[in-house]
């Protein structure tokens, strides 16, 4: 059965992109089910209002309940005989950190619903409402440690990061094994044809057929490229033999 999607947003264009390549195509195979719904389909004043002044004041607007109750009424409504649930992940500046390791556990979800907030965000009842009015997991997630405008960028990142997880959506399933952030540690150069290029050659032993040879120097590569870019990943695991990181 199909991954099924839903995407709430008073923006639902800027989801378009998931029409698109990858995402698109596994739609099309049936194997990912998205939705996107548009926040302001919920409202019944003439300005389709979904924001207001911040309670206790403060700088910005904050997202309206209302709107997000119905908006998540209809999601659970539609085309759920079994009146099952979905796990609703809302992206937010203060959420738990996005990684690897989240997608890879939302990839096993058979149902995800996203709430993309504008403005300051959303007023937290419709939190609380989702947890214990609807029994819905929430989870408030963040892509990193930058401001966005709102929740719509983060939930192209997500679902992308999510959706190639999913299997069948990626051709080769061989290239998800050999991944960065996989194991700990940044990814290898990567080099294609021609093999001498602008004056610039291709390290030799990519070429000398010997995979032995190949892979020990993909590793050193890879610790190399880890301790430069990112000394954090680097932990006791990525030491050689003799205690010390193997780093020519
Ligand atoms: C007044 C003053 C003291 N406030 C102090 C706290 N600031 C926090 C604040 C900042 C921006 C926004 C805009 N925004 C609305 C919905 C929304 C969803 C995700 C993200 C988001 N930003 N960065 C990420 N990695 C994200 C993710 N995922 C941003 C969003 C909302 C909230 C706001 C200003």
């Amino acid at each position: 059965p199909a991954m099924r999607l839903d995407v709430v947003s008073i923006f639902p264009d800027y989801l378009a992109p998931l029409e698109l390549s990858l995402i698109g195509k596994a739609r099309e195979d049936g194997l990912l089910d998205v939705r996107v719904h548009d926040l302001r389909d919920f409202t019944h004043d003439r300005h389709r209002t979904v924001d207001d002044t911040p309670y206790g004041g403060g700088a910005g607007m904050v997202m309206k309940p209302q709107p997000w109750s119905e908006a998540l009424d209809h999601v659970l409504a539609l085309d759920n005989p079994s009146g099952a649930r979905p796990h609703l992940v809302v992206p937010g500046p203060g959420g738990q950190p996005f990684t690897q390791a989240l997608a890879r556990q939302l990839a096993l979800e058979p149902w995800l619903a996203f709430a993309c907030g504008r403005y300051e965000g959303i007023d937290e009842r419709v939190y609380d409402h989702a947890r214990e009015d609807l029994g819905l997991e929430v989870s408030v997630v963040s892509l990193g440690d930058y401001v966005l405008n709102g929740g719509e960028v983060a939930v192209l990142a997500m679902v992308e990061a999510i959706g190639r997880l999913v299997p069948g959506v990626i051709g080769n399933a061989e290239s998800l094994v050999e991944e960065s952030h996989e194991d700990g540690l940044l990814e290898y150069p990567i080099y294609t044809k021609p093999s001498s290029w602008n004056g610039r050659e291709v390290p030799p032993v990519l070429l000398s057929g010997n995979h032995g040879a190949i892979a020990a120097w993909r590793h050193e590569q890879r610790l190399a490229r880890t301790a430069a870019r990112r000394p954090d990943l680097l932990h006791a695991s990525h030491a050689g033999p003799h205690g010390d990181l193997e780093i020519s």
